[in-house]
């Protein structure tokens, strides 16, 4: 793989334009698409993104467009930062504009609904690409923190290694520290299933529950994700690190996590339709993956407490109230079994 030089960032919400920064600032021609021609103008005019990240002064190197052939052109990895519902439908429309041999990068963090596919497995079927040329970004990367050059690590996964390095240094910068890892699966698993734990986390704190119950949460949480990684196929010890643990705990713990806030919102008694209105537009990939993530652990014959209850409570009207004395009330077992 010869190193990078071009990247297209294809969506230009929370994400797609951090991590766009990133790139632009660790040396790399940037575009951007955006769906809304504005927001392309005001981040190449202004290099503002005043919907997604306001208070960011975006690089100068860093330009945007609507034009999704124009943003594709010539690039050497182009990453898809649009939610996990979506991709393949936008993903559909941009195959034949994409670059051949380009490494194709996902950093959407969810399950496919109806497929139960990882957006790894989604990208490699729709652009019609061997599953070693998707590469997986995936970690501790709240979008404001790292617009706000706050320093944190990422995890840049791929079987192949030598595009996972390619990326790596591509998105390398003093604020922003990536590594490999070749544990696609784990990696994929650990991002979407930390957003169903994060709505759990918000629930707690909405109920008036504390940094106990957070604990809680956040280490059965992390249990429940390496069972089901267990049963496809990932390596343990990817749920240890950044993309599994340390996504988790940044999830379940930030004011600044849609996930969290969401279901924070829920356990203070709003509907799903009234948090749904409060996020404004963005998405909390939770409240759908909770559907794909219990389904996949039922196939797999995995037991997932935490997000089955996630689940009942966004899909099935559950309280959670109910929910959290349904999960203290569970049959007594051994920690690990
Ligand atoms: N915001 C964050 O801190 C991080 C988010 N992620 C993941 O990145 C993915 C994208 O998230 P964000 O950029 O945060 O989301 P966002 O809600 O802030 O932005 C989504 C972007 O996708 C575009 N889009 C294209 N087609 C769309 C459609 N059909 N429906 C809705 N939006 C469409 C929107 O216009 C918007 O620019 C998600 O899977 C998220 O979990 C990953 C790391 C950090
Ligand atoms: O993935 C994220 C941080 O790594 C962002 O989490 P939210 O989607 O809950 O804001």
């Amino acid at each position: 793989m010869e190193s990078i030089r071009r990247v297209a960032v294809l969506g230009s919400g929370s994400w797609g334009t951090a991590f766009a920064k990133v790139i632009a600032d660790a040396g790399r021609d940037v575009v951007l698409w955006s769906r809304r021609q504005t927001v392309a103008e005001e981040i190449t005019r202004l290099h503002r993104n005043s919907d997604y990240l306001p208070d960011v002064t975006l690089p100068m190197n860093l330009t945007a467009t609507s034009d999704a052939a124009a943003a594709l052109a010539d690039a050497d990895a182009v990453v898809l930062a649009v939610p996990s519902q979506t991709l393949r439908t936008n993903l559909a429309a941009w195959r034949p504009l994409l670059p051949a041999g380009a490494t194709l990068v996902s950093t959407a963090k969810g399950v496919e609904l109806g497929s139960l596919k990882r957006m790894s497995e989604v990208i490699a079927e729709v652009a019609e690409v061997p599953a070693d040329q998707v590469a997986v970004v995936s970690g501790p990367n709240l979008a404001k923190e790292v617009g706000a050059e706050q320093p944190t690590a990422t995890v840049i996964a791929c079987t192949d290694e030598r595009r996972a390095e390619a990326l790596q240094h591509a998105c390398s910068t003093r604020y922003f520290r990536p590594y490999t890892n070749v544990d696609v699966i784990g990696c994929e698993l650990g991002g979407a299933c930390k957003n169903v734990i994060g709505l759990a986390c918000g629930m707690a704190d909405g109920l008036g529950f504390g940094d106990n119950t957070t604990a809680t949460l956040i280490t059965r949480g992390l249990a429940e994700t390496a069972r089901l990684g267990a049963a496809l196929g990932a390596d343990p010890l990817t749920f240890a690190g950044l993309a599994g643990l340390g996504d988790l705990v940044a999830t379940c713990s930030s004011p600044l996590s849609r996930n969290r806030t969401f279901g924070a919102r829920i356990g203070r008694g709003d509907s799903i339709a009234e948090a749904q209105a409060a996020a404004n537009g963005q998405v909390a990939e939770g409240v759908k993956s909770c559907a794909s993530i219990r389904e996949l652990g039922a196939r797999h014959g995995v037991e997932m407490p935490i997000t089955d209850s996630v689940y009942r409570v966004c899909h099935e009207a559950l309280s959670p109230r109910v929910m959290a004395a349904e999960l203290l009330g569970r049959a007594r077992k051994a920690e690990w079994s």
